[in-house]
């Protein structure tokens, strides 16, 4: 996961390739609490592993329900069978809905029926999202609940810690205009308390009726069949009990497939993209995002458990679309419409007005600042394309919202070419905490597009922490270049070879084939770690050796340019900015006097329990240094572009915090 401030996309040019989606959030959350209210052990495979249900779990957890982690996605839940061992409890739930809603229903009925009290809380936005109308059916079943902040909103207090009578007879009404979420949480927690049958009546339209289907899906597959009056009446039937299946799949979720159906739609691609997980079979209502998608021109194709997705018609066409059968993505059609021929209308989404902010506001916001054209209505939205000259390179502001984060970064295909800021893109932790690496496998920029930053100094002078800082704080890749002439010399050594001259073109011969791989901060030399070896001040001296050899340079060259990854690279070494990326954005030449570098080597060495002479280290330093500038190949010495930065007197965060600010310079956000 980037767990950056901002995220910079470079303008994207294809896509091609695989991806493989996380479990469904709707359907994992329902199955867990299915399994925890069950008789017996449910075994859950492919289950999401995300924010959204990682409170769901933290929440059983609390309640006393055993869940036993398998490892790979799988989860062994050992069911309460509707007991409540945990009598009180405060639960924490993020901003699930999932979680909310029908933990709030199933805790308010077991409290009253066998005296429990229950605190629930969420973040603050949890605190905005209404939930009155489930709690005034709740009431009316005769449950306490009380409003620990604003009435219509948790935080909540459910039960009093003594029983209270329930009353089943008459039907309960519920409103659904809102959100499905109330009802999916009164079907999911009634069949507890099914002595009788008991009858739900919903007051007003029901909308994202998909989700209701799902719900009654799942109740089947854990034994309890709900009847059904079109989507007005709903009867859970006396003795109604739930039975574990024994074992279960989580589909992929379909929500996170909207993003890869409308890649697919947008990219040009030869073998276009494939989504495994969930396909045509699915039960999740986001499946029909397909159809929008094709009417807006994809060509899809699918079986029952995977996606093909293709360009066809382009630019894509213009809807104009109801979408309240698939509110969450709809918003990518909201994005996709940045490239269509004429103005889309998404309809029938007052919901979005109440999900992880007010989404409606917020994508008008962020598409405008794109250069979209965008009118919003209470519940409907209209998106008219930027001009060709009309597009700007926006810094987009996520909202907190994991669907804002992951829609927008389809606009890094923009027809002009521009980079494309996300803000705070862990947001996706939601329900997609690895969805940039998922987008990173299958889309392509051209190089010159992928930006570098260039560190070059001499020996010591902090390079490394400075490069990797940087990578760090931006999401880059690093190249340790340094790292590569160590492990060749490294590399050398093992297979018998001398490091002079006389074996260059071997040395060479090897280099160009170097099994090396970074693994964090460990380097492995055919999966072996080599860090140790290659680190040490003998390695570096053999690593100044190798590096003098012309052949030995030019083998490594192909190596170096392969790290020019998405979404950007930080390279560290002594000819970054004069050889290997001379187009380099942004270069850096960091120094510190020859005695400022020796007392820091002397530190890191006794810091690491070898022991060192400050004089022997002054001495090696400077015959490196006169090595490394005075090579005939590429010598070190800093580009003509390169800012200079003497970090004698600065701290590592001054120096990070000052190559920061000088690359935000170089960025085409300011003002954003
Ligand atoms: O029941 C569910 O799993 C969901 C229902 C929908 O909410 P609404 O019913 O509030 O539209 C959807 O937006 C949410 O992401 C998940
Ligand atoms: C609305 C959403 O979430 P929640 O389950 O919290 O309602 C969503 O995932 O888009």
């Amino acid at each position: 996961m980037y767990s950056t401030h901002f995220l910079d996309l470079p303008p994207l040019r294809s896509a091609g390739g695989s991806v493989t989606l996380p479990g469904s959030k709707s359907i994992s959350n329902r199955v867990l609490l299915l399994a925890a209210l069950s008789a017996g052990e449910t075994t859950l495979h492919d289950l999401l592993d995300s924010d959204d249900t990682r409170v769901m779990l933290a929440a059983l957890e609390t309640l006393g329900c055993g869940i036993e982690r398998l490892g790979g996605h799988s989860v062994k839940v050992r069911g309460l069978a509707g007991a409540l061992p945990v009598k009180a409890a405060y639960l924490f739930l993020g901003n699930a809905g999932t979680a909310m809603r029908p933990l709030t229903a199933a805790l308010a009925l077991l409290a009253a029926q066998q005296g429990g009290k229950f605190e629930l809380r969420g973040i603050a936005r949890m605190h905005e999202r209404p939930i009155g109308d489930l709690v005034d059916g709740l009431r009316q079943l005769g449950c306490p609940v009380d409003y620990l902040g604003n009435d219509g909103y948790p935080p909540l207090r459910l039960g009093t810690g003594e029983t209270a009578a329930l009353q089943l007879d008459a039907p309960i009404r519920v409103r659904g205009n809102v959100s499905s979420q109330f009802l999916t949480a009164l079907l999911l927690a009634l069949p507890l308390v099914a002595s009788q049958d008991i009858q739900i009546e919903v007051v007003g339209e029901l909308i994202s009726k998909p989700y209701i289907e799902i719900t009654l899906k799942l109740l089947a597959r854990f034994g309890v069949t709900v009847k059904r009056e079109g989507w007005q009446r709903f009867i859970i039937p006396a003795g109604s009990r739930y039975t574990s299946p024994g074992s279960l799949h989580v589909e992929g979720d379909a929500s996170s497939a909207s993003y890869f159906v409308a890649l697919g739609a947008i990219a040009e691609s030869e073998q276009g993209i494939t989504i495994q997980g969930v396909g045509l079979d699915s039960i999740q209502g986001d499946i029909r995002f397909v159809e929008a998608a094709q009417a807006m021109g994809a060509v899809v194709t699918g079986s029952a458990n995977s996606l093909q997705i293709r360009r066809g018609a382009w630019p894509l066409k213009a809807i104009d679309l109801d979408c309240n059968h698939i509110p969450d993505a709809a918003m990518t059609l909201a994005v996709m419409a940045l490239y269509a021929d004429g103005t889309t209308t998404l309809r029938n989404i007052e919901s979005w007005r109440v999900k992880e902010t007010d989404r409606i506001a917020a994508m008008a916001c962020e598409l405008r600042k794109l250069g979209a054209s965008v009118e919003e209505g209470q519940d409907y939205i209209k998106v008219t394309p930027p001009a060709a000259d009309g597009w700007r390179a926006a810094s987009i502001h996520t909202y907190d919202d994991h669907r804002v984060a992951m829609c927008f970064s389809l606009a890094a295909f923009n027809p002009v070419r521009l980079p494309l800021r996300i803000e705070d893109p862990k947001c996706v932790a939601k329900t997609f905490p690895d969805y940039f690496e998922a987008l990173f496998s299958v889309v392509q920029a051209d190089a010159e597009d992928i930006p570098v930053i260039c560190v070059d100094g001499p020996t010591a002078s902090g390079k490394g922490t400075l490069a990797s800082q940087l990578a760090a704080r931006l999401g880059y890749e690093l190249l340790d270049s340094g790292a590569l002439y160590r492990v060749t010399a490294h590399a050398a050594l093992q297979a018998g070879l001398t490091l002079e001259a006389g074996d260059e073109a071997a040395i060479a011969e090897l280099a160009r084939a170097l099994p090396v791989s970074f693994d964090g901060d460990r380097v492995l030399l055919s999966g072996q770690d080599v860090t140790d070896a290659i680190r040490s001040e003998t390695g570096g001296m053999n690593a100044s050796k190798v590096s003098v050899l012309p052949a030995v340079r030019a083998a490594l060259v192909e190596l170096q340019h392969g790290f020019r990854r998405l979404p950007g690279l930080v390279a560290d070494g002594r000819d970054m900015g004069t050889v290997i990326f001379p187009e380099a954005p942004l270069k850096v030449f960091l120094n510190a006097s020859a005695e400022q570098r020796a007392v820091r080597r002397h530190k890191q060495l006794i810091s690491k329990g070898v022991s060192a002479r400050l004089e022997d280290l002054l001495a090696d330093l400077k015959e490196r240094d006169l090595r490394d500038t005075t090579r005939k190949s590429a010598p070190l010495l800093p580009a003509q572009d390169a800012l200079p930065l003497d970090n004698s007197e600065l701290g590592i965060e001054e120096s990070v915090q000052l190559v920061l600010s000088w690359w935000e310079g170089r960025r085409p956000f300011q003002g954003a």
